[in-house]
Order: C-alpha cells, then sequence, then structure tokens
C-alpha cells in the first residue's frame, strides 16, 4: 500500500465525483430496529443474538447513498467474547461474520440495482470498523484518551494484533480505526500495520470532545505528524465528535497532511460512559449535515459521513449534497 499507488479508497472516491459518502450510525439504526445493545459488547451483541439486522442495517445505508460501509466489529473484540463465555474459536468466527454479512450486503444490494438502467450507485467498499481499545473498556474512555498508567504501547498491540488479523484474513476493501482518543494508540495502529504487512488501504479517525485536541489533550499536529509517518494509512479524520468541531477541524488537518481527510461525526449529542445513554445536547438535524456536507467537502474532506445518532436518512441528506455537485 505505498503512498502514489490508486487504492480502491482512491477510485471510490473518483468515482463518487471526489467525495465519497461513509454510512452512518451503525449501532444507533440497530437500536431502531429493536436491538437491545445496552451491553459491555455495546452493537457487536447483534453479531452473536440479531445477525440479520446487521444486514439490514449495511442495505439501508447502501440504500441511501453510502458508498462504503463501516463493519458491526466496533466493539467486537476476543477479550470481550471470551468474557462472555465463549470460545477463542466462536469469537474468530463472529469478528469475520461482521466483515461477510457486510461483504453479503454490498454484493445482494449491488446484484439488484445493477439491473436498474442509470442508478446513481457506486459499488460500495466495506472498512472493518477497529474500534478503539477504549471502545473496548465500555466506560466512555474512548472520549477521554484515559487509559491509565498500565497501558502503554505493548499492551495496545496485543489488544489490535489478532482481531486485525482476523478481519483482514475475512476479506474487507479497507481497515477503519474508530474514535481513537491519544497519540500512543494511533502509534500502536502505524506499528501493527506495518509489522503485519497489512496490503489494503486504511484510515484512522480520533474523537474530539474540545475541537481542538485529541480527547487525551495531545494536539492533532502530534499525532498526525506520527501517522504521517506511515505509507499503510491513507485517510485520516475525526468521527463521532460534534458536527460543529468538523470544519476547523477540517482546515487544521489540511494543513498538517497530505492524505486523504474523512469526517463522519455524530449527532451533537454527547455519550454518557457511565450510565450509557445519549445525553440531549445542541443536535444537528438532516437538513443541517445536508448544509455542512457542501462545506465539509469545500474545505478538504473527501470522505464524509455520520456516526453515531445519525440514521439512513442523514446519509441520504449527505449523499444529496454531495452528489448534486457543482
Ligand atoms: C461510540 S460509544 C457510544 C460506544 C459504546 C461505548 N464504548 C460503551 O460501551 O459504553
Ligand atoms: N462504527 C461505529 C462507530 C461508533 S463510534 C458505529 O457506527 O456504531
Ligand atoms: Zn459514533
Amino acid at each position: 500500500m505505498g503512498i502514489g499507488k490508486t487504492t480502491p479508497l482512491d477510485e471510490v472516491i473518483e468515482k463518487a465525483g471526489g467525495c465519497a459518502v461513509v454510512d452512518g450510525g451503525f449501532a444507533t439504526q440497530l437500536e431502531s430496529h429493536g436491538a437491545d445493545i445496552n451491553d459491555p459488547l455495546w452493537s457487536a451483541l447483534c453479531l452473536i443474538k440479531d445477525p440479520h439486522l446487521i444486514k439490514l442495517v449495511h442495505m439501508e445505508y447502501l440504500e441511501s447513498g453510502a458508498d462504503i460501509l463501516v463493519s458491526s466489529s466496533y466493539q467486537a473484540t476476543l477479550p470481550g467474547f471470551l468474557s462472555r463465555g465463549l470460545s477463542i474459536e466462536e469469537g474468530e468466527t463472529l469478528l469475520k461474520r461482521s466483515v461477510k454479512l457486510a461483504v453479503e450486503a454490498r454484493d445482494s444490494f449491488w446484484d439488484s440495482i445493477s439491473e436498474t438502467p442509470g442508478h446513481g450507485y457506486n459499488r460500495a467498499l466495506v472498512a472493518a470498523s477497529i474500534g478503539s481499545y477504549g471502545a473496548y473498556l465500555a466506560d466512555g474512555s474512548e472520549y477521554s484518551g484515559c487509559y491509565g498508567p498500565d497501558v502503554g504501547l505493548d499492551k495496545l498491540k496485543d489488544f489490535h494484533r489478532r482481531r486485525l488479523q482476523i478481519l483482514v484474513e475475512a476479506g474487507p476493501d479497507l481497515l477503519a480505526f474508530e474514535t481513537i482518543p491519544n497519540k500512543l494508540e494511533a502509534q500502536a495502529c502505524i506499528e501493527l500495520l506495518e509489522e503485519e504487512n497489512i496490503q489494503i488501504p486504511s484510515w484512522i479517525c480520533f474523537s474530539s470532545v474540545d475541537g481542538v485536541n485529541a480527547p487525551s489533550g495531545e494536539s492533532f499536529k502530534e499525532c498526525l505528524d506520527t501517522i504521517n509517518k506511515s505509507d499503510k494509512v491513507n485517510a485520516v479524520g475525526i468521527n463521532c465528535a460534534p458536527p460543529h468541531f468538523v470544519e476547523a477541524l477540517i482546515c487544521k488537518f489540511s494543513k498538517l497532511t497530505e492524505k486523504v481527510i474523512v469526517v463522519y461525526p455524530n449527532s451533537g449529542e454527547v455519550w454518557d460512559g457511565r450510565d450509557k445513554r445519549w445525553l440531549p445536547s445542541k443536535c444537528f438535524n438532516d437538513d443541517k449535515f445536508e448544509c455542512y456536507a457542501t462545506r465539509w467537502r469545500a474545505s478538504g474532506a473527501k470522505l464524509i459521513g455520520g456516526c453515531c445518532r445519525t440514521t439512513p436518512s442523514t446519509v441520504q441528506a449527505i449523499s444529496k449534497a454531495l452528489k448534486e455537485r457543482s
């Protein structure tokens, strides 16, 4: 995945007219179909209990115009599955299932739509979601970056390595590291991509709670200086932060990196990691996303979508804004 080579990610961006659409809140949409994800495994519980809902949600985002589907593996981890009494083998099967379900949805949507002349869809890519260590902890620390003194680089690499290998074996088109809250975890991700000689594209997205720095308080300059050293990372950006932070962050990132910029913010509501609920806050509706999407593209983002509490209608609004191109 050397720099300069055209990747499937570049191709989908080009086919989409310069800015491709990422899907929206995956867990949110599972909940709207009645899934109970109030659990340490969060949305990954559905890999065990409701795999059909996972496929349904992927289909809904495809119909809404997503060019990239993010898989259901955000909070799917081997230690998480082991602590539920599953075997390593069962855990590995579930991880592979997350990619398989997204690939099946993509293939079946593409087969059905291909028969419709003049359809405006692109064949979507499947990104395997790799949630941060904080997501696995299920204590809200993907928004604080405070992993404590015992969590060093090696521990983070150990945490991520096997899942990454299994997800890659399952054949996604790319890897999506999500809600990374600090520089150390970004470093762990890039070292793993290198050590495992990963040949598919990847993006690394940070969360942000102040709109200026990573949640840990480290500057994005420090974080991006680390990522810029790796030619295994194709895109870098922000996910699950409030939309009103995004424009300024795109401007900041575009001065700090030449990599593709990816943004998929949440609705603006705030996750209460202790009580496990979304706190009402400044919340942005689909019309606002439609208008923001155009501005984010003008500021330099090439991958735009939604994260938690956004829905297929949000993605439809983004897709409408980006595909009614200038
Ligand atoms: C993106 S957050 C809302 C995911 C859930 C969190 N890791 C938890 O388990 O509390
Ligand atoms: N891909 C995950 C991100 C959570 S922050 C989801 O949409 O559920
Ligand atoms: Zn989110």
